[in-house]
């Protein structure tokens, strides 16, 4: 698939893109190896999971390093691969405005900085996902209510989803830029059944085995609603997206959040 992509900073690219995977064992993992081994211009350089000495990495002559492992381990690593000069990809959860602040800081270091060092995180890296992120923030502002449910497998180990989190927060943000008033809720305090609380979105979480990763976005007004829904069914449907970050990283110094800000939605 070709997915159009927005203008980046020019910056030198090498040849091949030698890639290091972490958490190369796991569902994302064991994908991701075999897409970058199969993509032209990328090299495998490194296989890293749970266990494994960093120097596996970091001496492995990697340009790139794509993170999906557990939100708990995740920050670190990216801290290790600032440190050893690699650019980082990043599909694992668990990501919070402080984290993201930490890389901030940790790439504005004069040496960091100086190696133009890339990091592109990526809540979701499905086609589906980001086009439908982008327009239920499009269509925020239009709609009085709004409740986003994500729904996936049963051994994702967070919940709500990063997709979902980042969902809700595009939408909160497009709602008070228009000065809009919280979503119409009479529910008294203390019921579990209303769902987390996301920047003011409500967001419910489903586990059920036979999904994969599936989002839908409800927007209402009185007497009409919009449905927003992608389902990633296979997780080959996300290489495409982690391939572009991995061509595109090396081209972005500083920290990148959301897919959306490498394709051309315009
Ligand atoms: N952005 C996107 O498009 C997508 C993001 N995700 C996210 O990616 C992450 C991974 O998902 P998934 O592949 O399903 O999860 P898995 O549990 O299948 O894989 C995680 C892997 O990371 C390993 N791991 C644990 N700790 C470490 C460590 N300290 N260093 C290196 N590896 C470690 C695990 O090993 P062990 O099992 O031995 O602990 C496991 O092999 C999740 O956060 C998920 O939400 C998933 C799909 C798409
Ligand atoms: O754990 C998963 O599977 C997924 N995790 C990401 C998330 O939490 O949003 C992306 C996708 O939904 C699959």
């Amino acid at each position: 698939m070709t997915i159009p992509v927005a203008s980046a900073t020019p910056s030198p690219v090498p040849e091949t893109i030698n890639v290091a995977v972490l958490g190369a064992a796991g569902r994302m993992g064991r994908t991701v190896c075999d897409a970058i081994e199969a993509a032209a211009g990328l090299e495998l350089v490194a296989r890293y999971d749970a266990g494994d000495d960093f120097s596996v990495v970091r001496e492995s002559g990697a340009h790139v390093a794509v993170d999906f492992t557990v939100p708990g381990v995740t920050e670190a690593n990216v801290h290790a691969l600032l440190d050893a000069g690699i650019h980082a990809v990043v599909g694992t959860t668990g990501w919070t405005d402080e984290s993201r602040q930490r890389v901030r800081e940790h790439l504005a270091q004069p040496a960091v900085a100086a190696a133009r060092t890339g990091v592109l995180i990526a809540p979701n890296f499905g086609l589906s996902a980001v086009l439908a992120m982008t327009f239920a923030a499009r269509a925020a502002r239009y709609f009085e209510s709004v409740e986003v449910i994500e729904l996936h497998h049963p051994d994702k180990i967070d919940a709500p989803s990063g997709t979902a989190r980042h969902t809700a927060a595009a939408i909160a943000a497009a709602r008070a830029d228009a000065g809009m008033a919280p979503s119409p809720d009479a529910t008294e305090t203390g019921h579990d059944a209303r769902g987390a609380d996301v920047d003011g979105v409500r967001v419910h979480a489903v586990r059920l085995r036979g999904l994969v990763a599936h989002e839908e976005i409800l927007f209402g007004n009185v007497g009409e609603q919009l449905s927003i829904r992608q389902d990633s069914f296979d997780r080959v449907s996300f290489m495409p997206g982690v391939l572009l970050a991995v061509r595109e990283v090396v081209t972005r110094p500083g920290l990148t959040v959301g897919l959306e800000n490498v394709l051309d939605l315009s």
